[in-house]
């Protein structure tokens, strides 16, 4: 039996984190609500996308360790463990083929181009998936409340060069 109420995710809603993945890529998430996401890249294959109100599954799965999955326009699957707690993350992100060949294809405010993105994802190749299974240092946290839509609000490059130490 846990000693946590499972269902709670006032720990976890409002969170804001940026974090660096151990293959180097630097990502940054805002858990908008108990269901709702938005995030950024700022490095990697698909550096500078960024995506607002990505519908998701948010549990809690230990006193400060939260799972956020979620299935993308593009296909490209993620699930990624946040224990706050430790400092510590984990991600998985399954990606289809066509975005290994073509990264550049996703690299937009994904909001502007849902059905371009389903039209990428139907057209493939799905197959084989690429899957990224990396830990990941979280290098900031602050607390921002449900629902804030200035938390991400840009592209990665539109940034402040002293981002985030700007925002404490
Ligand atoms: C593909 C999106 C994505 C967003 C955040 C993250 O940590 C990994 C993947």
């Amino acid at each position: 039996m846990s000693t946590f109420d499972k269902h709670d995710l006032s720990g976890f809603v409002g969170k804001h984190l940026v974090y660096t993945y151990d293959n180097g890529w630097n990502y940054e998430i805002y858990v908008k609500n108990d269901v709702t996401l938005d995030y950024r890249i700022h490095s990697g294959i698909v550096g500078n996308r960024w995506v607002k109100d990505q519908r998701a599954y948010i549990v809690r799965v230990g006193e400060s360790i939260y799972k956020i999955s979620w299935t993308e326009p593009t296909g490209t699957d993620v699930s990624l463990i946040v224990n706050l707690g430790d400092k510590l993350f984990h991600g998985t992100i399954f990606f289809p083929r066509w975005v290994i060949n073509n990264p550049e294809k996703t690299v937009c405010f994904q909001n502007d181009h849902i059905p371009l993105m389903e039209s990428y994802r139907d057209a493939g190749p799905a197959y084989p998936t690429e899957v990224i299974d990396e830990f990941a240092t979280i290098t900031f946290v602050r607390d921002c409340g449900a629902n804030n839509d200035d938390v991400i609000a840009c592209a990665a490059n539109a940034l402040p060069a002293n981002f985030p130490q700007n925002l404490c």
